[in-house]
């Protein structure tokens, strides 16, 4: 074994995806003109797209004999299967179960994407790793981090 890695080392691996999705901010509790107030071009009636950047960070200790925390070919087929397939090209609104009862803010995405992807993990995890952050960039400047709490 390399001697670098004789001690755990703790070490944070990312990657990125991107999908692009509708939808509209609108809760059915509120009048339409509540709906105005608070989201205000974000409640128009059908709605508007976004090309949505995912960022999804792991956390653990580096496996001494691959060098890997988590291979990043795994990482990617896992996003695009628990990811891209739900998500790309759908509306958000209409398309996601999960989030049909939900205003679908990228706060309220971050904190979904971070329960699929949690649970995947857990079951395929026999390692120390962990998922750490789910970040999302809805526009170019707005964007959220979810750490789980
Ligand atoms: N806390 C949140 N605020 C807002 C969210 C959200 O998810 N969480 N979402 C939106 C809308 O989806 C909206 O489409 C964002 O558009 P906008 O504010 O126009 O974003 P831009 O960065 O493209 O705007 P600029 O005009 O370029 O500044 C609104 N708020
Ligand atoms: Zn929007």
């Amino acid at each position: 074994m390399n001697e670098l890695l004789e001690k755990p080392r703790r070490v944070y691996v990312s990657r990125k995806i991107e999908f692009n999705a509708a939808h509209r901010l609108f809760n059915p509790d509120f009048t339409d003109e509540e709906n105005g107030e608070i989201y205000g071009k974000c409640s128009n009636k059908n709605g508007h797209g976004h090309n949505y950047l995912l960022e999804i960070t792991l956390y653990g200790v580096v496996d001494p004999a691959t060098g890997f925390l988590f291979d990043l070919k795994e990482l990617k087929a896992i996003l695009e299967e628990e990811i891209i397939e739900r998500f790309d090209h759908r509306n958000l609104n209409l398309d996601v179960p999960e989030l049909r009862e939900c205003v679908p803010t990228t706060e309220v995405l971050a904190v979904l994407i971070w329960d699929i992807l949690e649970q995947r993990l857990r079951n395929i995890n026999n390692r120390e790793i962990a998922l750490h952050e789910v970040k999302i960039y809805e526009t170019g400047k707005n964007s959220v981090r979810y750490l789980g709490e």
